[in-house]
């Protein structure tokens, strides 16, 4: 199966949360393809951020972009939910945070949203081999989930390999996402490992020009693949 085009998806987590619509704009014009949202409660993770009222505002400020809502929460399901009624495209969520993993994808399915699967960096993989069919996307994270800003850990290029065979095996038209770390000066690495969808928060929000940063990035996905 060929390799699915690039995505860029700014991490929201580092915007101006004072002027998040006006941000949102901005990386879009900027040549970014999703907002990829964090959603942490302080529970799953040791930090507390934005729910689904702060997704429904973005989709009522106009933003018509896919949303991208990373769940590090627990339990998984009512807000799940929640974010699909919010205008949530895609909702990923940690197997270890759902009792019933196949319930979970099958309900965010039945809501209307795209279905992905997240594995911290020390996660096995397991789960996944028996629910192929009923993920859109496996998000690979590269830094312990909870903040941005971290360095990228380098064992995730090992498991982007490690997950890229398994996609490819399967025959499903399974999206491979990257999260955490991701500079211009390391994405071609990555996406040579097999990532074609890719989180970066502090590189991009913190750049002075985010058109030039998600162009470089862009170039340096190109020449790697
Ligand atoms: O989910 C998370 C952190 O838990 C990420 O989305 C970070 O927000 C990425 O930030 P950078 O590492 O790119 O700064």
């Amino acid at each position: 199966m060929p390799r699915q085009s690039p995505i860029i998806a700014p991490s929201i987590l580092s915007a101006d949360f004072a002027r998040l619509g006006e941000e949102v704009d901005q990386v879009i014009a900027a040549g970014a393809d999703w907002v990829h949202f964090d959603v942490m409660d302080n529970h799953y993770v040791p930090n507390l951020t934005i729910g689904p009222m702060v997704c429904e505002a973005l989709r009522k400020h106009g933003v018509t972009a896919p949303i991208d809502v990373h769940l590090m929460v627990e339990p998984v399901d009512e807000l799940a939910q929640m974010f699909a009624k919010a205008g949530a495209s895609l909702i990923s969520f940690h197997p270890e945070a759902s009792r019933h993993v196949d319930r979970s994808l099958q309900a965010i399915r039945a809501a209307g949203c795209k279905t992905g699967l997240v594995f911290n960096p020390a996660t096995p993989l397991d789960v996944l081999r028996y629910v192929m069919d009923k993920v859109d996307m496996v998000l690979l994270m590269s830094v312990n989930p909870g903040f941005g800003g971290q360095s990228f850990i380098p064992a995730a290029l090992d498991k982007l390999r490690e997950v890229r065979a398994l996609i490819d095996a399967s025959g499903h038209e399974i999206r491979l996402e990257i999260d955490g770390g991701v500079k211009a000066d390391n994405i071609g690495a990555i996406a040579a490992a097999g990532a074609d969808t890719f989180v970066a928060g502090s590189a991009i929000f913190g750049a002075s020009d985010y058109q030039a940063t998600i162009r470089a990035m862009r170039d340096a996905i190109a020449e790697a693949v």
